[in-house]
């Protein structure tokens, strides 16, 4: 019988033949296995234990003597196991305690088949610590859904959690010193309890770097913060610098407070993993070696200390060049944080695709491999079970197989339109960090003949167009039937279902487009395919304006060609029959130009009379004379503009607003008129006809701000 076992293990053998699944064994199992969570996993998975049974189960770690005698079939390596199905007898024998119970939830996979087959699993992770940050921006995860991935995480043998949700408050400023509420703490508690029983360790993060003060009260504060998180049963603290500015960068002051946690809180508790940070330069392309940041940390921290690393760039795939720059200059092995899946600076996408681009020769250049996945739970589960897979095996993965049976085990019922939904819905779209990710590459090439033939010699590829419509019928069924899916898994279908509407009507689009070049030298059947091409774009704006975030399906490959398709063939049919129909697809009428790197690649985007640049995670560093300018395609009539910086007031005084109707003669407009906190409300531009609006760094310094809203209204 076909099976896979996940993640793929190192080494296993398989006889041609199996037995069914005892209905009662004699269970034989080592002292060390009396406490801890292996022992109730089995018997959730086989309950009939009964002492006289003729099958045996012998199960314990190396030392225990239920498995003395296959000791020697252990791999030496940290949560390594043995696990051999023979035709009286299961033997699971670990390395140690969590390897055993790895060696349970491998079995479990093997217990979902109609017979067990007869099979040696020799197995180990090649990653010492796998597995995710929660540590992104935007709506954190729920207490259900942090129970979900705790569970998802045991049974994929991923073994670290980290609570890091920037936006919770009591993890970030401003109440990182204070304990949580009752109410939180409790749920914190029982996520500890779900984590101890998959055996994940669970680590809670503090980002205290924007407002920190290097004195005796503060770093005594955070103390008791830990303490307190430990009275909740955590024992796994790390300590997160990054995206902030001013005094808790400084790298010395970091160690010594690290070091001082490390010496007084973690070392005597004994039973505490060991301590991570996330330094402020988490990532090459920031990192000023001559500066001495790096270095700083590599050469004062102690050596237990793990430290966290997002690549050559804040979002970037992780090779070996990678780890061969940072593992000499914080002399240890990096603790990577990897930006993927997540989409908190392009939250109009779903990154449904595989997990690709990462090395497979760097298993040992690192001490760690954890994934910030989307605030989407469930949506994350396609890439993070390819995380399992490469972390545990590196060698032996395959993206593009993993992907497949990650969604397999999402929605087993309904993989094939899980699939048809994930591969359209992968790409980021521009974006300011410059990651893209491959979509639609099942149908990419027939996208690109079709259009191809039809821009170039107005000729339909008719294998191509093919092609082109059965997927268009692909994407509406799969839409449909994800949608009525039922309770095959209710959470996903929840998160993605914005976006499932969005695809449908895609699908819907390019249909259209495909009568419409059909019936493009049809002079009166080439009107309602335009007219309903162009009532699906408006339900597409309309349906991506309904959410806050925004919703985008199919932006890498399907609308951009869609989109050609309609212009090229509204263009040709005007040119043939004297007609001034539409040729313009939904743009964005503005466009962002700037000289400050890391705003240069921002998106625009429009809702109605609202135009907004997307905003950025990060501390901007904002040269002295830089300067921002967002272009309408007209002029157009402003009724206000709000400007974030996320900075206090007198750093406003830094810079210059001004606007344009022509791009040469520039009015000032007044960055003081209103005030609420650190965000300006309206910058007195109301009524004012502008083609061009620019911000500029006027201080003669590089400005550290945020950039958290730019974001202007039309008159109606
Ligand atoms: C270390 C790191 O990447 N920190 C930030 C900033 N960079 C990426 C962002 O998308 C955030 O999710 C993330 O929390």
């Amino acid at each position: 019988q076909e099976f896979r076992l996940q993640p793929t293990p190192q080494k296993y053998i398989s006889q041609d033949d199996s037995i069914s699944i005892p209905l009662q064994y004699q269970l034989l199992s080592g002292n060390s296995l009396s406490t801890g969570n292996t022992l109730p996993l089995l018997r959730s998975l086989m309950p009939g234990e009964a002492p006289k049974a003729g099958f045996r189960i012998y199960i314990g770690t190396q030392d225990d003597k239920t498995v003395k005698n296959y000791r020697k079939r252990i791999p030496q390596k940290p949560e390594g196991y043995f696990l051999k199905i023979d035709k009286d007898r299961i033997i699971i024998a670990g390395a140690d305690e969590r390897g055993t119970y790895y060696g349970v939830q491998t079995l479990a996979q093997l217990l979902t088949l109609d017979k067990l087959p007869l099979i040696e699993v020799s197995d180990y992770p090649d990653v010492p610590y796998r597995g995710v940050v929660e540590g992104f921006y935007g709506t954190p995860w729920s207490q259900e859904a942090r129970m979900r991935q705790l569970e998802f995480y045991g049974r994929n043998k991923m073994n670290v959690y980290l609570y890091g949700p920037k936006d919770d408050p009591y993890h970030s400023t401003p109440h990182w010193r204070k304990p949580y509420p009752a109410q939180e703490a409790e749920q914190i508690k029982q996520l500890v309890d779900k984590a101890r029983e998959n055996n994940v360790i669970f680590y809670w993060a503090i980002h205290p770097g924007q407002d920190i003060r290097w004195n005796e009260e503060d770093r005594s504060l955070l103390l008791q913060k830990f303490e307190s998180m430990y009275q909740l049963g955590v024992r796994g603290f790390a300590v997160f610098f990054d995206d902030i500015s001013g005094e808790g960068t400084q790298a010395s002051k970091q160690a010594e407070l690290l070091n001082y946690i490390d010496n007084h809180f973690v070392q005597p508790k004994k039973d505490v993993a060991p301590l991570v940070m996330c330094p402020t330069e988490y990532n090459k392309s920031w990192s000023n070696v001559k500066g001495g940041y790096l270095t700083t940390l590599g050469e004062q921290l102690n050596k237990d200390i793990q430290i966290m690393w997002t690549g050559n760039k804040v979002i970037a795939t992780i090779d070996k060049p990678t780890l061969e720059f940072i593992n000499p200059l914080i002399k240890r092995k990096a603790y990577i944080w990897w930006n993927f899946p997540v989409s908190d600076y392009v939250r109009d996408h779903l990154l449904l695709g595989p997990v690709y681009g990462n090395g497979l020769d760097v298993k040992d250049e690192m001490s760690a491999f954890v994934s910030n996945p989307m605030e989407h739970a469930e949506s994350s589960k396609i890439s993070l079970y390819s995380v399992a897979d490469y972390t545990w095996n590196m060698e032996k993965f395959d993206s593009n197989t993993s992907w497949k049976h990650a969604i397999k085990d999402l929605m087993p019922l309904h993989a094939e339109y899980l699939e048809t939904f994930a591969i359209h819905n992968s790409d980021l779209g521009k974006n300011g960090h410059g990651f893209r990710r491959e979509e639609s590459t099942n149908i990419q090439p027939a996208l690109s003949a079709l259009l191809k033939n039809y821009q170039e010699k107005g000729e339909i590829d008719e294998t191509a167009y093919r092609q082109v419509a059965e997927e268009c019928r692909k994407i509406i069924t799969s839409a449909d039937m994800l949608l009525a899916s039922g309770n095959e898994n209710r959470p996903l279908i929840n998160e993605i279902s914005p976006w499932l509407s969005q695809f449908k009507l895609v699908g819907e689009y390019g249909k259209a487009v495909l009568d419409m070049i059909r019936l493009q030298r049809q002079e009166k059947a080439f009107l309602p395919s335009h007219a309903h091409a162009q009532a699906l774009q408006t339900l597409m704006t309309d349906n991506d304006a309904r959410y806050p975030q925004g919703v985008k399906s199919g932006s890498g490959q399907l609308m951009p060609t869609f989109d050609a398709l309609f212009e090229a063939s509204t263009q040709q049919y005007n040119r043939q029959f004297h007609t001034a129909l539409n040729a313009r697809a939904i743009y964005s009428p503005y466009t962002l130009e700037s000289n400050v790197a890391q705003l240069a690649m921002l998106p625009t985007q429009q809702k109605g009379k609202e135009g907004s640049v997307a905003p950025s995670n990060e501390v901007i560093n904002w040269q002295a004379d830089g300067s921002l300018t967002l272009s309408m395609d007209r002029p157009r009539v402003l009724a206000s503009l709000r400007i974030d910086l996320g900075a206090p007031e007198e750093t406003y005084a830094h810079f210059r607003l001004e606007t344009s109707l022509d791009g040469k003669e520039w009015q000032h407009a007044d960055l003081q008129t209103a005030w609420k906190g650190h965000t300006l409300q309206k910058v007195k531009v109301e009524g004012r006809k502008v083609l061009k609006i620019r911000l500029t760094n006027i201080s003669g310094n590089e400005q550290k701000v945020y950039f958290k809203t730019f974001k202007l209204t039309e008159k109606e």
